[in-house]
């Protein structure tokens, strides 16, 4: 059967939270990593969510791992292009949105793309192209820390423009109130006056509904999970895609083992999780700058720590650190050299934990998920009941030996109480 929504995403955490979005609204959804194997045999789905890792790799390198993605969703069927980016935005003015998406663009015929990143039930929300998280613009939030992108702009019309070859124009919030009609004709307004790319404002799910729907009739749209629902809505409402509900309990069934959490995101919502895990489980803090000087011995002395522990329940191991301490390591090694190898660190720990017997696995930041799941060589994943919002419970899918339990966190996602409830989720008692 073909697919009716192609989603393509930057990150593999971001890929987890869209999928999780559209499985919510009941639309039946695989998540690949990469564009799959043709040998890779996958089951009947609505939309495919292509995860790839090109949110922080050079632009063209970013440009051509999505036309290929955008190639293979389109030879499926896929009526409509989401690429999923970040609920913050997360970029430079080198890109790789606004590259990505003029590359869609091009590749899908759109006249212009609609772009928002709101996410309400996150607190991301649009207006007047300023996008605030939770009760702060993005400039004022923990995120003008981010270890590789920090964003210091909270106007994503000059932030879009900064990256795009072409010009950004706004849909806003009082066109979008006035419903799916509005949005369209301001989009194709927008067009006729030379405008490539939109940001358009949202700050309710209703918003969401009614630029899903515009979105829908076209090509290529660019945003977040709250985009998603949008379009999972309008589809689903136009009898596009028959809504479907999950199996949840089919998803864990049958699947034990060891299990373990390892985290390298070092937003403010991890940090709190990692320090409130530490009343209920072993912790283990890596060092990130053995970790560039030395990856070897750190990784070992890990495994080692975490192999003592691991037979009486679940460990955590964590390069994650606060602001300060991320900017020192960073000052001495370089941004980009100490992210790769402490992202290189903690996906040999991902890799060895799973060699120890580790079959329950949770992975917290979307560029370590992202090194893990391919130092593990996982091809899919089936996507289950809801963790937390934007991370939903995955079972790998189409890989060598016994499938595997894994919880993709996306660095901003979860409550305190995110390791204990996702372990938990898994049947870790
Ligand atoms: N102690 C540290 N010092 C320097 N860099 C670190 C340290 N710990 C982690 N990092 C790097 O910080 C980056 C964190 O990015 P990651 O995408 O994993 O998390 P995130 O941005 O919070 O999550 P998301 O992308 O899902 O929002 C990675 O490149 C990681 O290797
Ligand atoms: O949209 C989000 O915030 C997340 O899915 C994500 O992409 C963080 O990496």
């Amino acid at each position: 059967m073909p697919l009716t929504l192609g989603v393509i995403a930057d990150d593999y955490t971001g890929a987890s939270d869209l999928a999780n979005t559209l499985t919510r609204e009941g639309v039946r959804t695989l998540q690949t990593i990469g564009v799959p194997d043709a040998a890779l045999a996958l089951p009947d789905a609505d939309a495919v969510v292509v995860s790839l890792k090109s949110r922080s790799v050079p632009a063209d390198e970013a440009v051509a791992m999505s036309l290929a993605a955008c190639a293979w969703l389109k030879a499926r069927g896929a009526s409509h292009i989401l690429f999923k980016v970040c609920s913050t935005f997360d970029s430079t003015d080198a890109g790789n949105i606004g590259p990505v998406t003029d590359a869609l663009r091009a590749a899908t015929g759109a006249a212009i793309v609609p772009v928002t990143p709101a996410f309400p039930e996150t607190g991301r929300t649009v207006y007047m192209g300023h996008l605030f998280v939770g009760t702060v613009p993005l400039d004022e939030s923990p995120l003008k820390d981010h270890p590789l992108n920090p964003m210091t702009d909270s106007d994503l019309k000059r932030v879009l423009g900064r990256q795009s070859a072409g010009r950004v124009g706004l849909v806003p919030l009082k066109e979008v109130v006035a419903g799916a009609h509005a949005v369209a004709a301001r989009l194709e307004q927008l067009a006729l006056d030379g405008r490539t790319a939109a940001i358009v404002d949202a700050v309710f799910d209703s918003d969401l509904e009614a630029i899903g729907t515009a979105a829908a009739a076209l090509p290529l749209s660019t945003g977040a999970s709250g985009l998603g629902l949008g379009l999972a809505r309008a589809m689903v409402a136009e009898g596009r895609v028959i809504r479907q509900a999950i199996d949840s309990a089919a998803i864990a069934r049958g699947i034990g083992g060891l299990a373990a959490a390892v985290a390298g995101s070092c937003s403010a919502a991890t940090l709190e999780q990692i320090a409130v895990a530490e009343a209920t489980m072993p912790v283990l803090r890596l060092s990130a700058e053995r970790l560039v000087t030395h990856p070897d011995e750190e990784v070992a002395e890990a495994l080692a720590w975490a192999r003592e522990r691991l037979g009486t329940g679940p460990v955590l191991i964590a390069a994650s650190a606060d602001p300060q301490k991320v900017a020192e390591v960073q000052a001495r090694f370089g941004r980009t050299a100490a992210g790769l190898a402490v992202e290189h660190g903690t996906a040999a720990i991902s890799q060895g934990l799973v060699g120890a017997g580790v079959r329950r696995l949770v992975i917290a930041g979307g560029e370590t998920s992202g090194a893990s799941v391919d130092r593990l060589k996982l091809p899919a994943f089936l996507v289950g009941p809801e963790i937390a919002a934007g991370v939903p419970l995955l079972r790998t899918e189409g890989q060598a030996g016994a499938p595997m339990l894994l919880a993709l966190k996306s660095g901003n996602f979860g409550g305190p109480d995110f390791f204990g409830k996702a372990l938990a989720m898994m049947g870790v008692a």
